[in-house]
């Protein structure tokens, strides 16, 4: 119950007007329907016994009033609970965006995002089922039953707490099934967020999937998944259901024995009939509102994990939140500095060792290393998407982990090996660099960063919608578009994670002329794969296996023959920096993206 509290007392007030005129409206219709119920005795007793023809028109018209009444009672009734119910969706689907945003990127590398999703649907609406459910039992059922139980006592209060024995065995299976329903609700959850996340990820990855012919495979591994589904949902109404034959039962047997009583009381005592009709009448009456409660109560149980799931989400605390008191970071120049930096993803593997070095301002840094080496994780710490473990990590002199996170990223531009363009048009895309930038300085970007040409030859120029992960561009398109973007932030600090698998050498050789601009007058980071910008770096930094082995220019680093560096040289001449020189498969992005689909289901 403390979950059904907090969700009153998050939301509750706001709607306290709604739900006023929500149990109204149910009182209404649980009125209007005793009214039907008890007119029923003047039109037999006296239209038909009595035969009072100037009373027709007078009933006829309380009864069309009563049904009317109902009618309008029920619509106002099913149209507010709607709305609130529509609106608490919404505002747990803002709520649990907003949250996922704060959430670090750990995060996200734990969890399957189509897996995510789906749990969020199914749980949200879970939400909504809730609280309806409570308000409807309670108001329209529980008043129903209370009433009853009141007629039952007043006409005899003997036969009324003998029949209320049902109650105790009815209670106990009703916390019996809901323990169990509540176990099955969770895995169901899961099961059901699987299967939809595995279809999701497999139409991501449907090139992969055509190219190594796994249709076949995933098909089969996505059917067993269905049939899971299939059997938990299964479950869960056998066990939910069971409720129906075993409160029938009870039931039977409280009619049948309240019979029995009375009826040897009327037969051997000679007691008179009508308190016992009257009673039996009431008792049938509340069976029906009785076993709607306790249908409720397990039905809601499934609402509450949904729920709680929910809650489980929004209580997470977010990591690398800003330290107290964080100070706005006052970047100009952007020299970054890491100071003896340790970390690693999880405990006792270390991916970066005590690493030193720093990026002078307005120059371009190159860090160059095998597959694996650390490059791109080193990036990731000066986003702060994860905090370090030793050391520390300084821009202009400030440590990043005593300012706000929103003011540091706000003067870094990232471009990504793999550019992720978001639904929308091209134009917004290049805009999320800066929200701010007008029209012109979006065009200006993408003509620096050589996309003003292919962008106008869109269908609609810069307001062509881009297809999912920007799948209607070519590789080295998506990678201007993203340039374009981190021009537009006009960030002093530029973090680039160079392309090479996705460009042939024509694209290849523009985007290095774009990113030429783009680099000029900002502190440059950037994990290089391509000789030219090695050899162009101002400085350039060697990692191998997380720890800093040399650094230097291209020159200083040749001259000694037996440097990491030159050895790279050696190995891979002009095919790029970035690739294993340990006989290690090189990691292409087909590669990946099957590993990743493999790891799919
Ligand atoms: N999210 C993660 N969780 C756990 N380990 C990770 C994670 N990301 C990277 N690693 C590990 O950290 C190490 C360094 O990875 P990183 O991506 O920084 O290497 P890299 O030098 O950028 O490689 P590449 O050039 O192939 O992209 C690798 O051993 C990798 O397996």
């Amino acid at each position: 119950m403390a979950v059904v509290r907090r969700i009153l007392t998050e939301n509750g007030y706001e709607y306290r007007w709604s739900y006023v005129f929500t149990i109204i409206c149910l009182l209404t219709v649980s009125g209007t329907t005793a009214v039907t119920a008890l007119i029923m005795s003047p039109v037999v007793n006296q239209i038909f016994y009595e035969r009072r023809g100037d009373l027709i028109a007078w009933i006829c018209a309380a009864i069309l009033g009563a049904f009317i009444l109902r009618g309008l009672a029920g619509y106002g009734q099913a149209v507010t609970l709607a709305r609130i119910g529509n609106n608490l969706v919404a505002r747990y689907q803002k709520r649990i965006f907003d949250h996922l945003m704060k959430l670090g990127v750990g995060f996200f590398n734990d969890t399957r995002s189509g897996r995510l999703a789906a749990q969020v649907n199914e749980n949200v609406n879970g939400i909504r089922d809730l609280l309806s459910m409570t308000l409807t039992s309670i108001a329209r059922d529980g008043v129903t039953l209370i009433g009853l139980i009141g007629v039952m006592i007043y006409q005899d209060p003997v036969l009324s707490l003998s029949s209320l024995l049902i109650g105790p065995p009815l209670i106990y299976t009703v916390t019996y099934l809901m323990r169990r329903v509540r176990r099955i609700t969770r895995e169901s959850v899961q099961i059901n967020s699987r299967l939809i996340g595995a279809m999701q990820e497999a139409t991501q990855g449907i090139a992969i999937v055509k190219a190594f012919t796994m249709e076949g495979e995933l098909s089969r591994r996505l059917g067993k998944l269905a049939d899971d589904a299939e059997q938990r949902t299964n479950k869960i109404a056998r066990v939910s259901e069971r409720l129906t034959p075993i409160s029938e039962i009870l039931a039977g047997f409280t009619v049948a024995g309240v019979i029995a009583y009375s009826g040897y009381r009327a037969t051997v005592l000679g007691q008179p009939p009508g308190a016992v009709f009257s009673f039996i009448t009431a008792l049938l009456l509340a069976y029906d509102p009785a076993r709607r409660l306790a249908r409720m109560q397990v039905g809601m149980e499934r609402a509450l994990v949904n729920a709680r799931m929910i809650y489980e989400l929004l209580d997470l605390e977010p990591q690398q939140g800003d330290a107290p008191g964080a100070a706005e970071a006052k970047i100009t120049s952007g020299e970054v500095r890491f100071n003896n930096v340790s970390f690693g993803y999880v405990a006792d593997a270390p991916v970066l060792q005590d690493l030193s070095f720093v990026a002078a301002a307005g120059k371009m840094t190159a860090i160059v290393g095998a597959s694996g080496a650390g490059k791109s994780t080193l990036v990731a710490l000066l986003q702060r998407f994860y905090d370090v473990e030793a050391g520390s990590i300084e821009v202009d002199g400030q440590d990043i982990s005593k300012i706000t996170k929103q003011s540091l990223r706000s003067s870094i531009a990232y471009v990504s090996q793999q550019p992720y363009l978001f639904e929308g048009t091209i134009r917004d895309n290049i805009r999320y660099g800066r929200l701010s930038a007008s029209d012109a300085e979006i065009e200006l970007a993408a003509q620096q960063a050589e996309a003003d040409g292919f962008i106008r030859q869109q269908p609609q120029g810069y307001d062509t919608p881009v297809g999912e992960g920007g799948v209607t561009l070519s590789g080295g398109q998506r990678q201007r578009v993203s340039i374009a973007r981190a021009i537009v932030r006009q960030a002093p600090i530029l973090l680039l994670d160079e392309a090479t698998s996705a460009l042939d050498n024509e694209a290849e050789a523009r985007v290095q002329q774009a990113l030429t601009k783009v680099m000029h007058g900002r502190t440059t980071l950037v994990i290089a794969h391509r000789l030219s910008t090695v050899v162009n770096a101002d400085h350039i930094v060697v990692l191998e296996q997380g720890r800093l082995v040399e650094q230097g220019t291209h020159a200083s680093l040749m001259a000694d023959p037996h440097s990491v560096y030159a050895r790279f040289h050696r190995v891979q001449g002009n095919k790029g920096l970035g690739l294993v020189d340990d006989g290690k498969p090189i990691q292409t992005p087909v590669r990946r993206a099957k590993k990743a689909v493999g790891r799919t289901l």
